[in-house]
């Protein structure tokens, strides 16, 4: 006979909605739950369970639920902790008991008691392996939520991730090869990517010795089933590339399926599932290794934090929260690709998908977070410099003076959006832009000038779509792809219109150059940060509409701009200006501070150059005068330098001479102090993490250590990664790191 062993759970008192009776409905009452759990011995001393975060989620939900009887509640309490527990473990049986002591007038309580395994859940089609379909179905009615992983370290790993991504909505092509489809019609099969992450560079993890990886997450909508879905994710990592290798070795791509609805599957039989090494051909769902990976959690928490995972009942913040990520782990960097634009042509590749081009080059948010963008405006009416680049033999000496001072990307503009400008109609704007992106690109021999990145500022698809074709990376619209002639109002046919935004890096802006407007109605946020709310809440609608749903544009691909200068006041564009980081770090915004700030994130454009707001500044005062917008060199040094010192990553969008913006990019540089620095500030925090708490502590809230251990400042710190330092480590804090180096 083999002996057991219970664990007791006592009198845990949780307030819920629960019951009948109308007054039921409306206010919580408590309801006192205990619960038993009893397994073989052997299992129990191997794998005790965790009592105290047992408790905590099963008080979490109760106290969320809305059971009308206490059968039903008794029972939902039993699957989940039957569920959480064997998870890849041994099964186990549990009794529970749920009593309300304040149902009855003259009794104590009205109490249920139910004893439940977990097989008594296999009709819920959760679980056993039988129930999983094997066959490939579709249900063209269906519409399932699924989060996806996208990782690639071999090749060019943002083209594979892209071109991953591009036959997934084409289910029905990629999966033709493996007819006879059960019957269903491959047309019918249907994957929509709705969302992306933004994409980080990461160590590889488990198996070291191989390249880094790029690591990401997506959102897709399908009416596949899980295994078809299985099918359809092995094929495509064969297609982009995928070559068999070693277990957790390089690969082009690879795509796991990590959460799928709030189902939970697992194909092998229940005495398998005790291990994670006997995957092969099986589909485990939520995937097994999520809970351990930084790089799979963190990307996820960029699209979906509150999600819970169905079994371990945590949010994705939570368990990226929970992760015990190490002081001397190298950090997860962000990263921003760049397309290079037209896309090669490959005959050979059979699929029908827009040809997926080549990664130009990336930028990295950690190392050399703040760039400079040099402005070439090809306007006859340009506001600051007009007439001196319109001309391209100077345009092109300007563009060749602004790489060599710094620039690391060009803005091209041949439509003025200063209010009262001249009406251009499109031919004028195309004839105004394409020439110089054509000529920029074919400087032969010149590749840091031929491989510069280029945005054109044009809010009109036809542009837009000229200037891509001719060679641009980006485009930079004012009206952040929601104007009257972007591509989603255009009358151009939608799929097209998908295929350019995904191609396509993009800037979206916040409004136009047209009247101040009024900010009240974001108050509640402060008195003086209205319009700090008012460019989170409008341009972060926007935002989320390019990047959310089908055609949408990849997180990854875009750069806000809090339109500095456009629709404020002075104080609106000075708050703006004093709290820049705000409008990308704020993770909360709303009347209440609970809504996600759709904006926080993303790297951030800020174009303050020569701006009438810095010349209103320095008509002020006894010694104030006018100036023209050359006089403003310095109002724009100070105006940089306060961005600088706030700001992530930060591309600084500059209108002057290639001198003056030399002294933007060392400005902007002098966050990347010498390698040697770099090396003594990290090896100092990992010093300083070691001593303040002997590596014991993982949350900043449990380390008792002095709030002086770190005794140094450097800027830089935070930025070359040490963050995770920083977190685990409330020794260090982050105001430690003012812009002082050590000496
Ligand atoms: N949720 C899931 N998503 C993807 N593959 C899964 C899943 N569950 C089980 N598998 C199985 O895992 C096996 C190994 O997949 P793969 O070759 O991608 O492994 P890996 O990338 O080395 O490891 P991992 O999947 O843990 O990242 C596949 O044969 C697949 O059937
Ligand atoms: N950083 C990182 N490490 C890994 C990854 C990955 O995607 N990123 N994938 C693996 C196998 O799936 C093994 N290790």
């Amino acid at each position: 006979m083999v002996s057991t062993v219970e664990f007791f759970v006592e009198d845990l008192v949780c307030p819920t909605i629960i019951g009948v009776g109308p007054q039921e409905r409306l206010e919580k009452q408590d309801v006192v739950v205990n619960f038993k759990i009893q397994n073989a011995v052997e299992a129990m001393v191997i794998d005790p369970p965790d009592l105290r975060d047992l408790v905590k989620q099963v008080f979490e939900m109760v106290q969320d639920s809305t059971y009308l009887t206490l059968e039903a509640l008794s029972s939902a309490i039993a699957k989940d902790i039957l569920m959480i527990l064997a998870y890849g473990k041994t099964p186990v049986k549990v009794t529970v008991s749920a009593s309300k002591p304040h149902a009855l007038p003259l009794a104590k309580s009205s109490e249920v008691v139910i004893t439940r395994t977990l097989e008594d859940y296999e009709h819920l089609h959760h679980v056993d392996h039988r129930t999983v379909p094997r066959t490939m179905t579709v249900a063209p009615s269906t519409v399932h939520k699924v989060v996806l992983a996208l990782g690639s370290n071999l090749g060019d790993r943002f083209k594979n991730i892209e071109s991953a991504l591009r036959l997934l909505e084409i289910p029905g092509e990629v999966l033709k090869e493996h007819k006879p489809v059960d019957g269903d019609k491959a047309e019918a099969m249907k994957v929509d990517v709705v969302d992306t992450s933004f994409l980080y560079e990461t160590a590889p993890m488990y198996f070291t010795d191989q390249p880094a990886f790029i690591n990401g997450a997506c959102v897709i909508e399908t009416n596949l089933s899980p295994l078809t879905l299985l099918l359809l994710v092995k094929t495509i990592e064969t297609i982009v590339g995928r070559v068999p290798s070693v277990r957790n070795g390089p690969r082009a791509v690879d795509l796991d399926i990590i959460l799928y609805d709030n189902d939970v599957f697992d194909t092998r039989p229940v005495e398998d599932r005790k291990d994670l090494d006997n995957l092969e051909g099986q589909l485990v769902i939520p995937h097994p290794r999520l809970a351990e990976r930084e790089f799979v959690l963190r990307p996820l928490n960029d699209i979906v934090p509150d999600l819970v995972h169905p079994v371990l009942k945590k949010s994705i913040a939570r368990l990226l929260q929970d992760l015990h990520i190490s002081p001397s782990d190298p950090p997860m960097e962000k990263v921003i690709p760049f397309p290079r634009l037209p896309p090669r042509q490959d005959t050979a590749f059979a699929y029908p998908i827009e040809q997926v081009p080549d990664t130009l080059t990336h930028w990295k948010y950690g190392k050399a977070g703040t760039k400079v963008m040099a402005t070439l405006n090809t306007t006859p009416d340009s506001f600051s410099d007009g007439s001196t680049h319109n001309v391209l033999p100077a345009a092109i000496s300007y563009v060749k003076d602004s790489v060599t001072a710094g620039a690391r990307i060009i803005d091209i503009g041949g439509y003025s959006t200063r209010p009262g400008a001249a009406f251009v109609s499109v031919d004028e704007e195309t004839n105004r832009v394409v020439p110089y992106v054509q000529a920029i690109r074919e400087q032969n021999g010149q590749d840091q000038v031929a491989d510069i990145p280029i945005s054109v500022d044009t809010f009109r698809w036809e542009v837009a779509e000229a200037a891509l074709a001719a060679g641009a990376n980006c485009i930079n619209d004012v009206y952040s792809f929601t104007g009257p002639d972007s591509y989603p109002h255009s009358e151009k046919n939608n799929q097209e219109a998908e295929g350019i935004m995904t191609k396509m890096k993009a800037i979206a802006r916040r409004g136009d150059a047209g009247q101040n407007k009024d900010y009240k109605v974001y108050e509640y946020a402060g008195p003086n940060e209205a319009v700090l709310e008012g460019v989170r809440v409008e341009l972060g609608e926007k935002v989320e509409k390019i990047v959310k749903g089908k055609g949408g544009v990849r997180r990854w691909s875009v750069i806000v701009d809090p339109g500095i200068g456009f629709s404020k006041t002075l104080d609106g564009n000075l708050e703006v200006l004093r709290h820049a980081s705000q409008v990308v770090d704020a993770p909360f915004i709303g009347p209440e501070g609970n809504k996600m700030n759709p904006l926080y994130g993303f790297p951030q454009l800020i174009g303050v150059s020569r701006k009438s707001f810095l010349g209103a500044i320095l008509a002020e005062g006894q010694h104030g005068r006018k100036t023209t917008p050359k006089e403003r060199v310095f109002a724009t040094a100070a105006a940089v330098s306060c961005a600088v010192q706030q700001v992530r990553f930060s591309l600084h969008k500059m209108v002057c001479p290639p001198q003056e913006l030399q002294s933007a990019h060392t400005l902007c540089g002098a966050r990347d102090p010498p390698p040697e620095y770099v090396e003594a500030i990290s090896a100092r925090l990992r010093y300083n993490s070691r001593n303040c708490c002997n590596g014991q502590y993982n949350t900043a809230a449990t380390c008792p250590a002095s709030e002086n251990a770190c005794p140094h400042s450097y800027a830089y710190a935070y930025d070359e990664g040490s963050s995770t330092a920083l977190f685990t480590c409330p020794g260090i804090r982050r105001a430690d790191y003012t812009v002082t180096f050590c000496p």
